[in-house]
């Protein structure tokens, strides 16, 4: 087993205009941010990988035994501060997709105006006193990355299915619901970006963490995007998650009409219903776990640069066991994948979900986030996103929930809404699909 230590030094807090996005420099980078705040890792000193239906406790089992050999010396104490990972986890048991936890070299992390830096070595012979914090996060400073500029030879073409097949499988999904299989599935697919030179990462997560403040913008190992779902995140023995189900584009609705989000999502069955399946899985998963949990009787309406959804937050009190907290992973395990993500009966949803969705999902939909050696963590579902597959290739992922009534044309057209935050910060938008490939 290896043994890490790890140093947390205070920082002069990050610019009050872009926060965080300061340290977001390099291609390679670990982000987790939201309104400028959060963390972002560079380097990597230890990782763990696993897969199959027990990645989760076996991701859970390794953290605990590294946090507990690691001499950790930490000078804030706060969520994300003293020995932290990023992760990512794949969507199915079934993924080849390795899930992972990443302890980064250095981590800069802000939190409620407060920053820090983290530096963790495996390195017994490695000095670690706040020079060494510095001289390192300076190293991997100077190294900053490209602009990217959207080429005319950038394009986009279609993924495993066409937009006809696809639209198939949704009519497929409905017959399947009325034919009581099952009351939800979200079906996705995927759309490639083809780039005419590498994409310029970190530009990219800045234009995502910019223009979706309220989103959580993550980076780990190529899998990038900015998510607007919370799965779990748990903060000094609380638990708070952020179901969203019902979406409306914006890019279609009125200009004039100042109660159109509302009264679309909010008053329509439809989408209250899919909401309903949603929020409803979350809870009775997360119970067993809490002592005390909190959600709002109506849903309220998210509003966002692309989208409107129904959105619910819930909040618990964890309830101790054995005189121990759940970690994080233990919740992520326990209400992955959500109504949200995957549809209702989970396994029924699961089964259907591969045999018309013709692709490996990979970490699209799974948790993505970070967690301490102290307890704390944030998992969001790895949604609004795209993994880089060569500098040159990167594939976006979108889905949409289908229940009883379901249209397939609006449910692709939903599709592309759901596409275009990642679009547009690589500088493309629907025009660059190529022609002729796409019905
Ligand atoms: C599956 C995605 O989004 C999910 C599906 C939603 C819906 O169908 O209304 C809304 C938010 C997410 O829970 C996606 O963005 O790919």
């Amino acid at each position: 087993m290896t043994t890490l230590r790890s140093l947390t030094v205070p920082l002069g807090v990050p610019s009050a205009t872009i926060g965080l996005l300061e340290y977001l420099v390099r291609d390679d980078q670990l982000c987790w941010i939201r309104r400028g705040e959060g963390l972002v890792g560079f380097g990597e000193t230890l990782r763990y990988t696993s897969s199959g239906p027990g990645r989760f406790a076996a991701a859970r089992d390794w953290w605990a035994d590294i946090s507990a050999s690691a001499e950790i010396e930490d000078q804030v104490t706060v969520p994300g501060s003293g020995l932290t990972a990023f992760g990512s986890f794949a969507f199915s048991k079934r993924s080849p997709f390795a899930s992972r936890l990443v302890v980064p070299e250095i981590i800069v992390g802000s939190r409620n105006g407060t920053a820090w830096v983290t530096q963790t070595t495996a390195d017994p012979d490695q000095v670690l006193d706040a020079e060494s914090v510095f001289t390192a996060l300076a190293g991997f400073l100077d190294d900053i990355s490209g602009e990217q500029l959207p080429e005319a030879g950038d394009r986009i073409r279609p993924g495993v299915l066409s937009e006809s097949e696809w639209k198939n499988a949704v009519a497929r999904s409905v017959a399947h619901i009325a034919a009581g299989d099952l009351s939800k599935i979200v079906l996705a697919r995927d759309i490639v970006a083809s780039l005419s030179s590498p994409i310029a990462t970190a530009q990219v997560l800045r234009e995502l963490a910019l223009r979706y403040e309220s989103c959580w913008t993550y980076a780990v190992d190529g899998l990038i995007g900015s998510t607007p779902e919370m799965l779990i995140k748990v903060e000094d023995g609380k638990a708070q998650a952020r179901v969203l189900a019902g979406t409306l584009d914006r890019a279609t609705a009125p200009l004039d009409d100042p109660g159109y989000a509302k009264r679309v999502l909010a008053g329509s069955e439809k989408q209250q219903h899919e909401h309903a399946i949603a929020i409803d899985s979350l809870t009775r998963q997360l119970e067993p776990f809490t002592s005390s949990m909190t959600s709002h009787s109506e849903p309220f309406v998210l509003e966002l640069p692309n989208v409107w959804h129904l959105a619910s937050d819930v909040t618990a009190d964890l309830r101790t066991e054995d005189g121990a907290l759940p970690t994080p992973l233990d919740l992520v395990e326990a209400v992955h994948p959500t109504a949200a993500v995957c549809g209702f009966p989970t396994s029924v949803a699961g089964e259907l979900i591969s045999e018309l969705e013709h692709m490996d999902r990979g970490p699209y939909a799974g948790p993505v986030g970070w967690l301490d050696a102290a307890g704390n963590g944030e998992w969001g579902i790895a949604l609004r996103g795209a993994v880089i597959e060569e500098p040159t290739e990167v594939r976006l992922y979108a889905g949409c929930g289908i229940v009883s009534g379901s249209n397939p044309t609006a449910e692709l057209e939903e599709t592309w809404s759901k596409f275009r935050p990642m679009l547009e910060a690589l500088g493309l938008d629907r025009s660059r699909v190529l022609s002729g490939q796409v019905s």
